[in-house]
């Protein structure tokens, strides 16, 4: 198994197991917002946090996927690459409800990192030199960055074309399992989803909000607190150690975010600062 340290990538999402071409991956998993909830996050988050915001065109209307929080979930830790990636991110519909997921564009094998392209081709990383990149090997199955010590991810779908996926849809993922959720939005999206997920279970989540998006979802998770190891699906190799919270110069909330060995400083000037107001856009 190779554990690729990356002073700049941060965590990354491995495989453990052989995935087809065209498998269900994992879910880009976070709360759906408006156009003017995600500006009202934006001022609010600390500039590392703005990457997660994932722009979609769904249905004629633009939305965002925010996953900044850390909620164990792993798509959004899920690294770019524009060059040589192996997945491609989708909107399923799912009652009338966009999802993000990644499905498999290559064969892939045990212990090779999932990667998609971000698209917008902008990304300070993609100028940098690699230089500091620090490659070791390591033979365990790492599920760091997780909050649970159990992880599992089943890969099953049924997709009726690439953007769309109808009722009764069983999705595999790994992620947090949400009940009723909120966000500022003008519209009402209900979905009943079957997911199987990896990571904690969220309960009830609330985001300031003007309307209910609600999701009855079916848990059938080995996100739990049990400390039960199982082999997983999809695994995190965490090289970030340190968290911007311990950094004097930083402000702002940002979850407990966990960095690489990059002092934020950096971070912010050569990398999140330019990223600011870009984007991954999405059309349905
Ligand atoms: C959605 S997060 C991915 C998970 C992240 N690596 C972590 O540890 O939380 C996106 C962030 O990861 C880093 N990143 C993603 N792809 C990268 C790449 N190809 N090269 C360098 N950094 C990358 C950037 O710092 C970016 O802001």
């Amino acid at each position: 198994m190779t554990n690729l340290k990356n002073h700049l990538l941060g965590r990354g999402v491995f495989s453990s197991s052989h995935y087809r071409k065209e498998d269900f991956l994992v879910e880009y998993r976070g709360d759906i917002i408006t156009k003017e909830e995600c500006e009202r996050r934006r001022r609010l988050y600390h500039n590392a946090l703005e990457v997660f915001l994932f722009q979609l065109l769904f249905n004629g209307r633009l939305l965002w996927v925010d996953a900044a929080r850390e909620d164990g979930s792993l798509g959004r830790l899920i690294n770019d690459n524009h060059i040589n990636t192996n997945s491609k991110m989708k909107i399923i519909n799912v009652d009338r409800k966009p999802y993000l997921c990644l499905f498999a564009t290559k064969d892939i094998s045990p212990g090779q990192e999932i990667t998609y392209n971000y698209d917008v081709s902008e990304w300070p990383w993609r100028n940098k030199v690699t230089s500091d990149t620090e490659i070791q090997t390591s033979t365990s199955l790492s599920c760091a960055g997780q909050k649970t010590g159990t992880q599992k991810c089943c890969s099953s779908k049924r997709v009726t074309s690439d953007t769309e996926i109808q009722t009764s849809t069983s999705l595999s993922c790994a992620g947090d399992n949400t009940g009723t959720q909120k966000v500022t939005s003008d519209t009402e999206i209900q979905t009943s989803t079957s997911l199987s997920c990896a990571g904690e279970n969220g309960g009830t989540q609330k985001v300031t909000s003007d309307t209910e998006i609600q999701t009855s979802t079916s848990l059938s998770c080995a996100g739990d607190n049990t400390g039960t190891q199982k082999i997983c699906k999809l695994y995190v190799i965490s090289v970030a150690v340190s968290s911007l919270d311990k950094c004097a110069s930083c402000s702002g909330p940002y979850n407990a975010f966990k960095w690489v060995r990059v002092k934020c400083k950096i971070i912010l000037k050569s990398s999140e600062n330019y990223a600011r107001r870009k984007t991954k856009t999405m059309v349905s």
